[in-house]
């Protein structure tokens, strides 16, 4: 039976952390670190994270300044929006929230936010930062499992790590940060052959990819790590159920850590958030 790599509690201990640090910029007569999160459309599930980042931006003792916009807003005026966010001087964290709709072109947006407001870390510049080792702001979601892993000492070096899912969100930078820690490093993606074999080499196994019980019993090597990045909302049993990409059931029995969904990785990306607007706050004040 696996232990629990517990990010909920571990998310709570940080933020009570960056709660408290807050608390003495604001005793000391500074101003409040300011968060914009920008989210356009509805998407329902979009709408939840948004909420839960403006709930612990405002527990925190940050100003939220989250923005609303309906879906047919045009890049023109989006990219007005970004502009005059990084002309403005109570803003220290940016964030799109993605995927936008359709007609929206992210990556020009994404290119747009100033790198040193990019509160998800996916600028050019940081992601460039990232590459050569350089320090910057990080991606939150891979920034929280590797804080996961460093607080349950597990460390990295010379593991074999396995990241399942290649994006630009998640799996690419935490390859990249699993590899500055001196792990050895596969990506893996929907096109490599044999996934359940390279899977079960993996001593760390990172599942980000987005299909419920794509990871089961048989692909993971026994007493192995695995961290579980998916947020699948199951809807057809009526309950709207969240589930990661591991059938956690039988994988728990076969791993020696394991992360849960809820309460695993999603809790920690959004403290990284919080942790990266902070970090940019001092930069910016402090020069
Ligand atoms: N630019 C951008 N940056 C992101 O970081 C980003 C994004 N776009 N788009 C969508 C994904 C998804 N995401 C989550 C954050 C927190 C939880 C989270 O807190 N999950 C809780 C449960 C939440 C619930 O119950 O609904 C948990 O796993 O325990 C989940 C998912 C950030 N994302």
């Amino acid at each position: 039976m696996a232990d629990i790599l517990d990010g909920k509690a571990l998310a709570q201990t940080l933020q009570t952390d960056l709660a408290q640090q807050i608390a003495k910029i604001k005793a000391a007569g500074g101003r409040s670190p300011g968060l914009a999160v920008l989210m356009v459309g509805d998407n329902p599930a979009s709408a939840a994270y948004v909420r839960n980042k403006e709930r612990a931006c405002e527990k925190l003792g940050m100003v939220s300044l989250g923005k609303h916009f309906p879906a047919n807003t045009t890049q023109a005026e989006l990219s007005q929006v970004i502009d005059e966010l990084n002309h403005d001087d109570r803003v220290d964290g940016i964030l799109v929230q993605l995927p936008l709709p359709d007609h929206l072109d992210s990556v020009a947006l994404l290119n747009q936010i100033h790198p040193d407001k990019d509160a998800d870390g996916l600028h050019p510049m940081n992601l460039g930062r990232l590459v050569r080792g350089e320090v910057g702001l990080q991606s939150c979601t891979p920034a929280g499992v590797m804080k996961l892993l460093e607080e349950y000492h597990i460390d990295p070096r010379g593991k074999h790590a396995v990241v399942i899912g290649r994006s630009i969100l998640v799996g690419k930078p935490l390859g990249l940060m699993l590899l500055a820690q001196d792990a050895t490093v596969t990506m893996a993606h929907s096109r490599t052959p044999d996934l359940p074999a390279v899977a079960r080499s993996a001593d760390i196994l990172v599942a980000a990819v987005g299909r419920p019980n794509l990871i089961t019993a048989d692909m993971v090597k026994p007493g192995a790590v695995v961290i579980d990045v998916g947020i699948n909302r199951i809807t057809d049993d009526g309950g709207g159920r969240l589930v990661g990409d591991v059938d956690f059931a039988s994988v728990k029995d076969v791993a020696s850590w394991i992360t849960p969904v809820p309460g695993g990785v999603g809790p920690m990306t959004v403290t990284m958030l919080m942790a990266n607007t902070v970090w940019s706050y001092l930069r910016r004040v402090a020069g």
